[in-house]
C-alpha cells in the first residue's frame, strides 16, 4: 500500500446467502481512495453502495477478493479488531441520523468518545469543538425530539467527527433533509474535507450531493461502471 492510499479493493465480491444459492451485491470491484478524498458511490436503488460502504466501514465481510482500509487487511480483522478501527478511525453519518432518544445533544456527541480513553475534561473540549464546528454549541442541552432534521443530520456529523476520524462514511445523508439543510451540512463536510483533511465516501443518488463530489463511482447492478474526476 502506497502512503497516501487510504482503502484498496482488489477483486472484491460480496455474496448474499440466499433460499436460492445466494445474491450477488458486488461483483469483482477494484477501487483504490486516497487519504483526503471527497468522493461519492452512485448509482439505481439495488446496485450495492450500502453494501460497499459497509464492508469500507468493516461492518461486513467480503465474500472474495481483499479489502485494506486504513492500513488493516479486513479479511484477517476480528470482529473486536474491526471495532476497535472503527472506534478509533472511521465515522458514520446515516440518512435516519440515528441519534439516541433519551440523551441530550451533547451526550449523543460525547457517547462514541466514552468508548475511548479520554478524561471528562478533555471530552468536554472535543463535544465542544465538535458542536460549534456545525454551529449548535447553544442547543446542548436539547434531545433529539426537539430538533429539526437539519439539526438532527448536523448533530449526527457532530457526533462523526468528535473523534477526528480520517474517514468519514456519508450513507445517503441528505435523504431526509430538504435543499436550505442538505447545502448547510453538505458545506460543513467540504470544510472539514479541507480544514482537516477528513476523506469523506457517500452514496448517494441525490443531485445536490453529486455537484459537490470530486469523484464520482457509479455502480450498475454491483460493478464499478464509470470512476470519475470532477473536473477543476
Ligand atoms: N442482507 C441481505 N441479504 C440478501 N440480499 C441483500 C442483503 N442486503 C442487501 N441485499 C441485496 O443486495 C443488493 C444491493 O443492496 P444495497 O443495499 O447495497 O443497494 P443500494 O445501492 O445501497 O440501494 P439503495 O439505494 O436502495 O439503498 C440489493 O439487491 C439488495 O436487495
Amino acid at each position: 500500500m502506497k502512503e497516501s492510499e487510504l482503502i484498496t479493493i482488489d477483486h472484491l465480491t460480496k455474496v448474499y446467502p440466499t433460499g436460492t444459492g445466494g445474491f450477488k451485491a458486488l461483483k469483482d470491484i477494484n477501487l483504490t481512495f486516497r487519504s483526503g478524498e471527497f468522493s461519492g458511490v452512485v448509482g439505481p436503488s439495488g446496485s450495492g453502495k450500502t453494501t460497499l460502504l459497509n464492508i469500507i466501514g468493516t461492518l461486513d465481510n467480503p465474500t472474495e477478493g481483499k479489502a485494506s482500509i486504513l492500513g488493516r487487511s479486513v479479511n484477517a480483522l476480528s470482529s473486536k479488531d474491526a471495532a476497535r478501527l472503527r472506534n478509533h478511525h472511521i465515522g458514520f453519518i446515516f440518512q435516519t441520523y440515528n441519534l439516541l432518544p433519551v440523551y441530550t445533544v451533547y451526550e449523543n456527541v460525547e457517547f462514541p468518545l466514552l468508548l475511548l480513553d479520554y478524561s471528562s475534561d478533555k471530552r468536554e473540549k472535543m463535544v465542544m469543538d465538535a458542536l460549534s464546528w456545525v454551529n449548535l454549541t447553544d442547543k446542548k442541552d436539547s434531545r433529539p425530539s426537539q430538533l429539526s432534521g437539519g439539526e438532527s443530520q448536523r448533530v449526527a456529523i457532530a457526533r462523526a467527527i468528535v473523534k477526528k476520524p480520517e474517514l468519514i462514511l456519508a450513507d445517503e445523508p441528505t435523504a431526509n433533509l430538504d435543499a436550505k439543510n442538505s447545502y448547510m451540512i453538505l458545506e460543513i463536510m467540504v470544510k472539514m474535507n479541507q480544514e482537516l483533511g477528513t476523506t469523506f465516501i457517500f452514496s448517494t443518488h441525490d443531485d445536490k450531493v453529486m455537484k459537490y463530489l470530486k469523484r464520482t463511482i457509479s455502480l450498475e447492478d454491483g460493478r464499478v461502471a464509470g470512476d470519475e474526476q470532477a473536473k477543476a
